[in-house]
C-alpha cells in the first residue's frame, strides 16, 4: 500500500519541519499520526539534533538515555518508508524479513548520530540488534511455529510489535552492556584500600594474560594438540560403538579390527587426556614462576613512595593469592574452554542435521545462560576484588599485631586488637555470604530459564512425533545429543565465568607492573678511587606524598674526605632525609649531591652503594649466623679482615662470649640479639667493606665517640658523616652542619660553633646532661 503523500501536511514546531504522516495504511488497526523528522531536510535534521542535545541537557539525560529512543523514530520513519515494499518483500519468507531488516538498518545505524557530539558507545551494536531482532524472531516463527506460519513482516504487523521489538532490544542489550560498564561496578568495601587505577577493560585484561601466556606457548601449543587428539579420541569412542553394534546386529561377527579401532579411540583418548591435563598443569605452574619473578623485580626497583603505603603482608598476600589465579587464567581457560566449544559445536551442528526446528528452540538455552553468566560473571568479578583487597587487608594487620605484638602487651591492647581482627574477618564473611547468596539467585535463574525451554522443546518435539515429521529414534540421538552439547555449554559457561575472574584477579597485579619507578638509575661511573668528598649543592626536596611540605629548603654543606663531619639538629629538621638522599634512596627536587664532584646519579647504582654505607640505630638482620650477617653479600673475606672489622665495632667481646661465637643464630630480624649488639654487627658489617662514605645515623652509643675518627685513621672508612643527637658525639666530630627547618642553620667546628651561641648551643641546652636533646620536634612546633 503506498504512502498518502498528498495528505502529509506540515507544520512549524520549535523552528523544525515536521512532517505528519497518517500510519493507517502500514499500522492496521489503528489511526493515529505520529511526528516524523522529514527524512531529506538536512535542516530538519540539524534542528533534531539541536533539540534531542538540548532535550538531553535541559532534563540531564545521558546521550545513552535518548538512544532507544532515536532508533524509535528511526525505525518508524524507514517502516514508513519501506510500507510500499511489502508486497513484495511478503511472498519471499524468511529471505524477506531479512532484507527488511538489512533496508532498516541504515536508517537505525545513522539515526544516533543526531546525538553527536555525545554519541553513546555501542549505538552501531543497537542499531543492528534491533534490525535483527524481528528477523531471528521471524526465522524462529517459520521454523517452529504451526505449519505454514510465515515469518511475518514488521512494517506489515501491528504498531505493537515495533514497540515490543524496541523493548526486547533494549533489554537484551541492557543485560549484555550493564556489567561491562566501569563505573557500574560496586566499589571496594569500606575500609578496602581502593584500586590504583580503578576498574580495567576486560580487553586489556585479556591481551595482558594473553601476553603473559605467550612465553610459555610451546609447552600451551602442545597441550593444545594433546587437548585436540583427546577429544578427536573421545568423538570417535562412541561412533565406532556403534559401528561395531551395527556389524553385531548385522550378525557379520566381532572382528579384531572392529575391537582393535574401539580400543585405539579409547586409549587414544585416554592417553592424550593424560598428557593434556599435566601439559596445562606444566604451562600454570611456569606461568607462575615467571609472574612472580617478574613483579618481583619489578616491585625492588620501585621508589621507596610506592612501599609507603603498601604494607608488606598486603604484597605478600598478593604473591599467594592472585599470582596463582592469574597464571591458571589461560591454562585452564584453554582446557576447558576450547574442548567444551569445540565439542558443543561439532554436536550442536549434529542436532541441526537431526531436527532444525527442534535444535533452534533447544539452543535457545545458549543465549539465556551467556546473559545470566555474564551478569554473574560481572558481579563476581567485583566481589572477588574486594574479597582479595579484604583478604589482603586482614593478612597485613595480622603481621603488624605480631611484629608490634610487644608494643600491644605494654599498653594491654589485646582486645583492642582483638576486636579489629574480628571486625576485617566480619567484613570478609560478608562478602564471601553475599557472593554464595547472588551465586545461589544466578543458579535458580537459570535452572528456571532452562527448564522453561526444556519443557518447550518437549512440547514442541510431541507436536512433531504425533505430525510425523520426526521419529522415536532421532528424538532419542536428539535429546541425547542435547544433554551432551548441555554438560559442555555448562563447562563453557563456568570455565568462562572462572576465566573472566581470574583475569579480573590480575588487576592489581598489572597495576604493579605499570608502575615505573621514578628515579634514573642507569649511571655508569665507576672510577678506581674515590676520594670521598661530598656536597650538597643547593638542595631542595619535598616527599612525593607531601609535595605541599619542603623537607629541605636550598640545602648547602660540605662533607670532607679524611674527617667526621656530624649533622646536628632539632627532630624533624630534615637529617635522615639528607641522609636519604645522600643513599639516593630519593633524588633531590633541585640542586644536587655531588660525591667528588660528580652528581650521584652519574655512578653506576651498585657501585655507588658499595661506596657509600649506611647503618642506622636500629639496624636490620637476616635470620642465620652472627658471621653470614656480617659477611652479608661478599663473595671472599679474610678471617683476620673479619676479627677486626668486629673488633672495631666493639662487637668482638660479645661475640665470643656466647656460646657458639660467630655461629650464633641471630634469629629472625636479629630479635634473639639485644639492640645495642644488633648494631655493632651492623657496624662491623659496613666497616668490613672498609667504604668510602660511612653514614651514622644514630648509631653510635655515649662512649662510642672517638670511634670514628680512630676509623678514618685506620683505613676503615674514608669519610664518615653521624647523625646523632648525642652532645658527646657531636663534640667528637671534626666539623658540625647544623639543620634546622630543613635549612643549613650553621656550620663549622664544634668549638666555633659554641663561640656563636647560635642553634648548635640553642640544640646542646636542649640536650641538658642526659645525652639527648629535649627539643621539640619541628613538626610540632609548625
Ligand atoms: N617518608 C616521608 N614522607 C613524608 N614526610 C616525611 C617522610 N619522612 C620524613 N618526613 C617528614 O620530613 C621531615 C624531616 O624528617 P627527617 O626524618 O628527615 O628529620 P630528622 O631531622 O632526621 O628527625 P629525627 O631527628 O627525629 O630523626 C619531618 O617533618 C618528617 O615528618
Amino acid at each position: 500500500m503506498a504512502a498518502d503523500v498528498s495528505s502529509c501536511v506540515t507544520c512549524r514546531d520549535g523552528g523544525a519541519d515536521w512532517l505528519m504522516v497518517p500510519l493507517r495504511h502500514r499500522l492496521p488497526g489503528r489511526g493515529s499520526r505520529s511526528r516524523l523528522p522529514k527524512p531529506s531536510a538536512g535542516a530538519a535534521l540539524e534542528a533534531v539534533r539541536g533539540a534531542l542535545v538540548r532535550a538531553g541537557s535541559t532534563m540531564a539525560l545521558p546521550p545513552a538515555a535518548l538512544l532507544p529512543g532515536v532508533l524509535l523514530v528511526a525505525d518508524a520513519l524507514a517502516l514508513v518508508l519501506l510500507g510500499p515494499l511489502v508486497p513484495a518483500l511478503a511472498p519471499m519468507g524468511v529471505a524477506g524479513v531479512w532484507l527488511e531488516a538489512a533496508l532498516r538498518l541504515p536508517f537505525l545505524a545513522t539515526a544516533p548520530r543526531l546525538l553527536t557530539p555525545h554519541r553513546p558507545p555501542g549505538a552501531t551494536a543497537a542499531a543492528v540488534a534491533a534490525a535483527a531482532t524481528p528477523a531471528v524472531f521471524g526465522t524462529l516463527r517459520s521454523l517452529l511455529g504451526p505449519p505454514g506460519a510465515g515469518p511475518g513482516l514488521l512494517a506489515a504487523a501491528a504498531p505493537a510489535w515495533l514497540g515490543v521489538t524496541h523493548v526486547a532490544t533494549a533489554l537484551a542489550l541492557l543485560a549484555w552492556a550493564t556489567p561491562l560498564m566501569p563505573g557500574s561496578l560496586p566499589e571496594a568495601s569500606p575500609g578496602v584500600p581502593k584500586t590504583l587505577g580503578g576498574v580495567p577493560k576486560a580487553p586489556a585484561a585479556f591481551r595482558r594474560v594473553l601476553a603473559l601466556a605467550w612465553s610459555e606457548w610451546k609447552v600451551l601449543g602442545a597441550a593444545f594438540l594433546c587437548l585436540m587428539l583427546a577429544a578427536t579420541g573421545e568423538t570417535a569412542g562412541p561412533y565406532v560403538t556403534g559401528k561395531v553394534l551395527d556389524a553385531i546386529r548385522n550378525r557379520d561377527g566381532l572382528t579384531a579390527g572392529a575391537v582393535g579401532m574401539v580400543v585405539a579411540a579409547e586409549a587414544a583418548s585416554v592417553l592424550f587426556s593424560g598428557c593434556r591435563g599435566w601439559l596445562f598443569l606444566l604451562a600454570a605452574a611456569r606461568l607462575r614462576q615467571s609472574l612472580r619473578l617478574q613483579l618481583f623485580s619489578h616491585l625492588v626497583h620501585q621508589d621507596l613512595d610506592f612501599f609507603q603505603g603498601m604494607p608488606a603482608a598486603e604484597l605478600s598476600a598478593r604473591f599467594s593469592t592472585e599470582v596463582p589465579l592469574v597464571s591458571m587464567a589461560v591454562p585452564r581457560g584453554t582446557n576447558l574452554l576450547l574442548r567444551s566449544l569445540g565439542m558443543a559445536l561439532v554436536v550442536g551442528m549434529a542436532m541441526v542435521w537431526l531436527a532444525p526446528g527442534l535444535a533452534l528452540l533447544a539452543l535457545l538455552e545458549l543465549p539465556l545462560g551467556i546473559t545470566t553468566r555474564r551478569i554473574h560473571s560481572a558481579r563476581k568479578q567485583a566481589l572477588q576484588r574486594s574479597m582479595l583487597e579484604a583478604s589482603a587487608r586482614t593478612a597485613s594487620e595480622v603481621q603488624e599485631s605480631i611484629a608490634a605484638i610487644e608494643t600491644i602487651q605494654i599498653f594491654s591492647a589485646e582486645e583492642e586488637e582483638e576486636e579489629r581482627h574480628s571486625q576485617n574477618l566480619d567484613k570478609e564473611l560478608r562478602l564471601k555470604e553475599q557472593m554464595e547468596l547472588e551465586l545461589a539467585g544466578f543458579t535458580l535463574i537459570h535452572r528456571v530459564l532452562r527448564l522453561a525451554i526444556r519443557v518447550l522443546v518437549l512440547f514442541r518435539s510431541h507436536q512433531q512425533l504425533r505430525d510425523g515429521s520426526i521419529t522415536p529414534g532421532v528424538l532419542v540421538t536428539f535429546l541425547l545429543y542435547r544433554d551432551t552439547v548441555g554438560s559442555h555449554v555448562q563447562v563453557l559457561l563456568i570455565g568462562f565465568n572462572e576465566f573472566m575472574t581470574n583475569m579480573a584477579a590480575g588487576q592489581k597485579i598489572w597495576e604493579y607492573l605499570d608502575q615505573e619507578p621514578t628515579r634514573d638509575t642507569g649511571g655508569t661511573l665507576e672510577p678506581s678511587k674515590l676520594r670521598g668528598d661530598i656536597t650538597f649543592q643547593r638542595v631542595c626536596f619535598t616527599y612525593p606524598g607531601h609535595p605541599e611540605r619542603p623537607v629541605l629548603k636550598d640545602v648547602s654543606f660540605e662533607v670532607r674526605s679524611g674527617e667526621v663531619t656530624a649533622l646536628a639538629g632539632p627532630n624533624g629538621s630534615g637529617k635522615s632525609t639528607a641522609v636519604a638522599l645522600l643513599e639516593r634512596l630519593w633524588d633531590p627536587g633541585s640542586g644536587k649531591v655531588l660525591l667528588d664532584g660528580i652528581p650521584l646519579q652519574e655512578y653506576e647504582h651498585q657501585y655507588l652503594h658499595r661506596q657509600v654505607v649506611l647503618v642506622e640505630q636500629d639496624p636490620l638482620l637476616f635470620s642465620g649466623t652472627i658471621r653470614e650477617n656480617v659477611v652479608l653479600g661478599l663473595e671472599r673475606c679474610e678471617e683476620s679482615e673479619l676479627r677486626e672489622a668486629a673488633t672495631a665495632a666493639g662487637a668482638m667481646e660479645f661475640i665470643q662470649g656466647l656460646e657458639q661465637g660467630w655461629d650464633t643464630e641471630v634469629g629472625e630480624l636479629g630479635g634473639r640479639l639485644a639492640a645495642g649488639e644488633r648494631c655493632r654487627l651492623a657496624l662491623a658489617r659496613a666497616l668490613l667493606r672498609r667504604p668510602t662514605v660511612l653514614i651514622l645515623d644514630e648509631a653510635l652509643d655515649d662512649g662510642d665517640e672517638g670511634a670514628a675518627q680512630r676509623w678514618v685513621r685506620t683505613g676503615l672508612a674514608r669519610t664518615v658523616l653521624v647523625v646523632s643527637h648525642r652532645p658527646r658525639v657531636l663534640e667528637a666530630a671534626d666539623r658540625l652542619v647544623v639543620l634546622e627547618r630543613g635549612a643549613v642553620a650553621e656550620a663549622g667546628t664544634p668549638t666555633e660553633l659554641r663561640e656563636r651561641h647560635g642553634a648548635y648551643s640553642r640544640l646542646l641546652q636542649g640536650g641538658g646532661g642526659t645525652g639527648r636533646p629535649d627539643a621539640m620536634g619541628e613538626g610540632d612546633r609548625e
